[in-house]
């Protein structure tokens, strides 16, 4: 008798590889949006066309269900989200990605292509159908926006689509769930069918046509819709009479920036509490975790296990919530440093739990409601359509100044963080405009620099929150017009070239979806969130020990406690970097101890907020009494009785926030987009240049009109 082969039985066994399945459809009809929808994901999504800029994928378990309604074995479908494309012929970068993709050049042919098309746009949307339906692919198509449509009085009759084109059509909404399930079963036929499937073999629309091929797929298009939708009554508002203001060049100016300054405002009015209570209940963690370490000096062999224990564990955490991997170097570093906090004198161990460890996170999280409430602000806003209106006034003044008017959504992006904005700056055709949008892009204000400008803001405007929102529209605005401006000078000089005009399609207004604003909000407090809990920790710790060490020799005498403590921060390695840096940065009005500051932040921005902590926080008497650190702050003089956080100097530091380049991770993406370190270093350089030069002008032009005190 034979005997099955070892092959045979593993082949039999491991499950079949999963089928591939491409979302593909224009910019803005809901790719994404159907994709999050079908895989329970959360992948970001915009009502304007060029969100998704690179191929995302996620595997949907599929049950197979037979006669019996019994579950059979599963298969998986990889499905594939595809950056937005209008026709197989690309025009950009993220469209060539798309386009090769689909004709199989990148990943090999997919098992099932899904036609996204808009229900209320079926004539535009179906063009792109056309040329994927001749592919002869296993094709399914999704009506997508059906909601929208149906409260505009638009019925799509989708057998009658169906029969037209040849493949099955579903009609769904991404937004409420409604046909999905479907969609799933269709996709799911056409990749594993029950039944045998004859060949596809579908005549091309423009076979034998003589005129211009455009133009005969449009006609196909508009026949087709034409032919399988019904306009009824609208019960839907229709807000489009609305662009004739909100495009128009200073209508549309203004109402942008009152749209900024209104979500500003409501940042400062209703972040107060949650903040107030952020900052209560890390003090009271603080003088219980205080309470709780031990006063009296231990048994050392008792208590050295307790200590490098909790120091492991909270490393092992740090790294996990940073998905670092473990590497031979930062093991033994771990180990090291927690025998060395096992080893540590008792006072020093509090200092460090609560000075380092929980001042430093606290003085960051305090902020974290700032960023939920401008992200979801930020997200509404995207979503009803309201943010392309805002690009089409921008990209007037974008072009004029050599930036294309494609760079708008990469710098909306910017604002979150300057990565995605580099990365969504594939859409720019030409290289150059490209080069010059990744180049200015970091200069616009990202989610890091919220807690520098809520301290500053807190600091000089604590108790009006219109003034703080000015300021903070400010801050956002001089980051624009340095973007702006810098690509002006780039375009005269280093990358000279006109900027190419951008066709923007208008969205239509959309209602947003406040689930979508609630969970991207969720998303990006989680990030902040993660980065406070392990890179911000980390930092925060180091600073802490250079902050401490050496210390200062017990024979010298001191006045006071508070002297005491000055001086020993002054002695330690820190204290001597701020005393080595002073002079470069004394011309803008900062002190010693904000130098400290300074030079730690180019690690990570945010980092300024929880060194000043720290470092203040060391030169406190008392320092774990509850008090926040903006209060904190505010009472520190210099040596002549004058305040240290004067007007001037907020101003300055705000300004130097505002331009410098402090962000590792953006350099390395600059030079992968741009294939060349010169770019990221020419980039750190010009952005931190500017920082210095500007805020010295600000420091000495306030100064000399006498603003040193806090107003
Ligand atoms: N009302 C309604 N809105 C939807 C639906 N699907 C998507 N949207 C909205 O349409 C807009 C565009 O959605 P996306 O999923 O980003 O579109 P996309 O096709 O991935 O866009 P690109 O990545 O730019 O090509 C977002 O504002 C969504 O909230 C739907 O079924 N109904
Ligand atoms: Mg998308």
């Amino acid at each position: 008798m034979n005997q099955p082969s070892a092959f045979a039985e593993r082949t039999a066994a491991s499950p079949p590889p999963p089928s591939t399945v491409l979302l593909v459809g224009n910019p803005n009809v809901g790719k994404t949006s159907l994709f999050n929808a079908l895989a329970g994901l959360r992948a970001k999504t915009a009502n304007y066309p060029g969100i998704t800029v690179d191929l995302r994928e996620a595997v949907l378990p599929v049950a197979a269900v037979d006669d019996d309604s019994r579950c059979q074995a599963t298969s998986d479908i990889c499905l594939i989200d595809l950056p937005g494309l209008y026709s197989l012929d690309p025009a950009s970068p993220e469209e060539e990605i798309a386009a090769r993709r689909i004709s199989g050049q990148l990943g090999g042919i997919a098992d099932c292509v899904v036609v996204v098309v808009d229900a209320t746009n079926m004539a535009r949307t179906l063009v792109l159908a056309s040329e994927i339906l001749e592919l002869n692919l296993p094709t399914v198509v999704a009506v997508n926006l059906i909601d929208a449509a149906e409260s505009r009085g638009i019925q799509v009759q989708t057998d009658r689509l169906s029969e037209r084109l040849g493949c099955p059509v579903v009609a769904v909404s991404a937004r409420t769930g409604r046909g999905l399930a479907e969609l799933r079963e269709s996709i799911y036929q056409v990749v594993k069918p029950t039944k045998p499937v004859l060949p596809i073999a579908r005549a091309s629309c423009v076979a034998g046509c003589t005129g211009c091929p455009y133009a005969a797929r449009f006609d196909w298009a508009d026949g087709v819709a034409g032919a399988s939708t019904q306009q009824g009554e609208s019960h839907g508002v229709q807000l489009e009479w609305l662009d004739r203001w909100l495009t128009s060049r200073w209508v549309g100016l203004v109402a942008l920036l009152a749209v900024m300054f209104s979500v500003f405002f409501l940042i400062f009015s209703l972040a107060d509490i949650p903040m107030s209570v952020i900052e209560t209940c890390f003090g009271w963690a603080g003088d219980r975790i205080g309470d709780l370490l031990p006063h009296q000096p231990l048994n050392r062999l008792l208590w050295f296990p307790i200590a490098a224990a909790s120091s492991l564990a909270v490393a092992a955490g740090a790294f996990k919530l940073n998905e670092t991997r473990w590497t031979p170097v930062s093991g033994t570093l771990v180990v090291l440093v927690s025998v060395l906090i096992g080893l540590m004198p008792l006072e020093d161990f509090r200092s460090l739990v609560i000075e380092g460890v929980i001042g430093g996170i606290a003085g960051v999280v305090v902020f974290l409601p700032q960023i939920c409430i401008l992200f979801f602000f930020i997200t509404l806003l995207e979503d009803s359509g309201y943010m392309a209106r805002g690009a089409f006034v921008m990209e007037r003044i974008m072009r004029r100044v050599g930036l294309p008017g494609k760079a708008f959504v990469p710098m909306l992006s910017a604002h979150a963080c300057a990565i995605p904005g580099i990365m969504a700056a594939r859409t720019i055709e030409t290289w150059r405009d490209r080069l010059v949008t990744i180049l200015v892009l970091p200069l616009l204000t990202c989610s890091a620099r919220l807690p520098v400008y809520v301290m500053v803001a807190a600091l000089l405007f604590g108790d009006s929150p219109a003034k703080a929102a000015l300021m903070f529209a400010g801050a956002y605005l001089l980051g624009l017009i340095a973007a702006l401006s810098t690509a002006f000078v780039l375009k005269k000089t280093v990358v000279r070239g006109e900027a190419s005009p951008m066709i923007l399609e208008l969205p239509r207004y959309r209602l947003p979806s406040l689930r979508n604003a609630w969970f991207t909000m969720l998303d990006r407090a989680f990030v902040f969130l993660r980065q406070a809990g392990s890179t911000i920790l980390l930092i925060s710790v180091v600073l802490w020990a250079l902050a401490t060490y050496p210390k200062l020799p017990e024979s010298q005498d001191y006045s006071s406690d508070l002297t005491r403590a000055q001086a020993s921060l002054e002695y330690s390695y820190a204290g001597r970097a701020g005393r080595l840096v002073e002079p470069v940065f004394a011309p803008l009005g900062f002190d010693w101890k904000i130098d400290v500051g300074i030079i730690s932040s180019f690690a990570a921005r945010e980092v300024l907020v929880s060194t000043l902590s720290i470092v203040y926080g060391l030169g406190e008497e008392g320092a774990d009494d509850a008090r926040g650190l903006v209060e904190t702050l505010r009472d520190q003089t210099a040596a002549d009785g004058s305040p240290v956080f004067s007007t001037a100097t907020c101003f300055s530091l705000l300004v130097f926030f505002v331009l410098a380049m402090q962000c590792l991770p953006t350099q390395v993406v600059t030079k992968r987009e741009t294939g060349s370190w010169k770019w990221a270093i020419l980039q750190f350089v010009y952005m931190t240049m500017l920082a210095y030069v500007a805020a010295l002008v600000v420091y000495q032009t306030l100064a000399a009109a006498g603003y040193d005190q806090i107003t």
